[in-house]
């Protein structure tokens, strides 16, 4: 396979920093382009020293100049501008990584529609430890469906905007899948004042919003007398990042197609 340019948005990110270090470092890729929206104070300076040295990548908001000589973007940005960065990349025939979390439906059936063109991965947790943990959630739906109530609870650091995670939310959507329920109808988003008994049929999600915390995830099936918990901690943004770099590697091949992180790590 031939040397992929990667462009990475939201260069100067929590995620976009990983990513730069992540990409700098993986065999078969080499960093094309550090994009960064319009008012970011980031903007012309060397890529390089967000990371602690220089590379004489400039950050840029020129996206149609960068993605020229660009094979895969990767994207950890927000809805707005992953759906700016979906439409140029058609465009150019470049395919995309997308991480980003918080998407509408709309904004989802936007990705389907150019995935005919362009190849994308889109995953809102591209950790390789909660994707098997998504099949751990299958087995324990399937066997636990009686008698156990399910409820999804997701810590993050004060500085995430989008609640539940895209992750707590993936979480609900497999469990429902496994147990034919919808998650739309099931979903309890918090609870406050008199709500009455629980039903039996719910899927509740907590959040958690405090300090530095990477990201953790925990699933209950709590029945009488016994409490299941599947539990997922991360510990370091790399570990994202290199789940990225895998993404991209799975899409050196393909033309077209949305696949995610259970497409690239052989998990379907
Ligand atoms: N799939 C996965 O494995 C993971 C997904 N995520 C998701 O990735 C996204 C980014 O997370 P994180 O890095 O923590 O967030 P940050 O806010 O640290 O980074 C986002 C970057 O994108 C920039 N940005 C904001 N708006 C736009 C826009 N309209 N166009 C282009 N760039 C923009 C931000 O600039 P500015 O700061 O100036 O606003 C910032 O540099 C979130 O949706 C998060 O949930 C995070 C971790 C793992
Ligand atoms: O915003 C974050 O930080 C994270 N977001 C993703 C999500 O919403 O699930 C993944 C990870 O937990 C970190």
């Amino acid at each position: 396979m031939s040397i992929q340019n990667i462009a990475i948005a939201g260069s100067a990110g929590r995620m976009g920093r990983a990513l730069l270090e992540a990409v700098t470092h993986a065999d078969g890729m080499q960093l094309s382009a550090a994009l960064e929206h319009d008012n970011s104070p980031f903007l012309k300076k060397d890529s390089g020293e967000l990371i602690g040295s220089t590379n004489g990548i400039t950050i840029t908001s020129d996206i149609v100049t960068a993605l020229a000589d660009c094979h895969q973007i990767i994207d950890f940005t927000r809805p707005q501008g992953t759906m700016a960065h979906l439409d140029t990349c058609r465009e150019a025939g470049v395919k995309m990584v997308i991480g980003t979390t918080g998407l509408s439906e709309q904004e989802k059936n936007r990705l389907k529609d150019a995935s005919n063109e362009i190849a994308i991965v889109f995953a809102p947790n591209m950790s390789v430890g909660v994707n098997v943990t998504f099949k751990l959630l299958e087995i324990a739906a399937m066997v636990l469906r009686q008698g156990y109530d399910i409820e999804i609870i997701e810590a993050h650091h004060r500085h995430k905007i989008d609640a539940p995670s895209g992750t707590a939310l993936r979480m609900g959507e497999v469990i429902a899948d496994a147990l034919g329920r919808d998650l739309k109808k099931v979903a309890i988003y918090g609870r406050e004042g008199v709500t009455g008994e629980r039903a039996d049929e719910t899927i509740g999600f907590s959040t958690i919003r405090a300090g530095d915390i990477v990201g953790e995830h925990t699933a209950m099936f709590a029945g009488a007398g016994e409490r299941v918990e599947i539990v997922h901690k991360a510990s370091s943004r790399m570990t994202f990042a290199m789940g990225a770099v895998r993404a991209v590697r799975f899409l050196e091949d393909k033309s077209s197609g949305l696949f995610d992180m259970q497409d690239v790590l052989g998990l379907r």
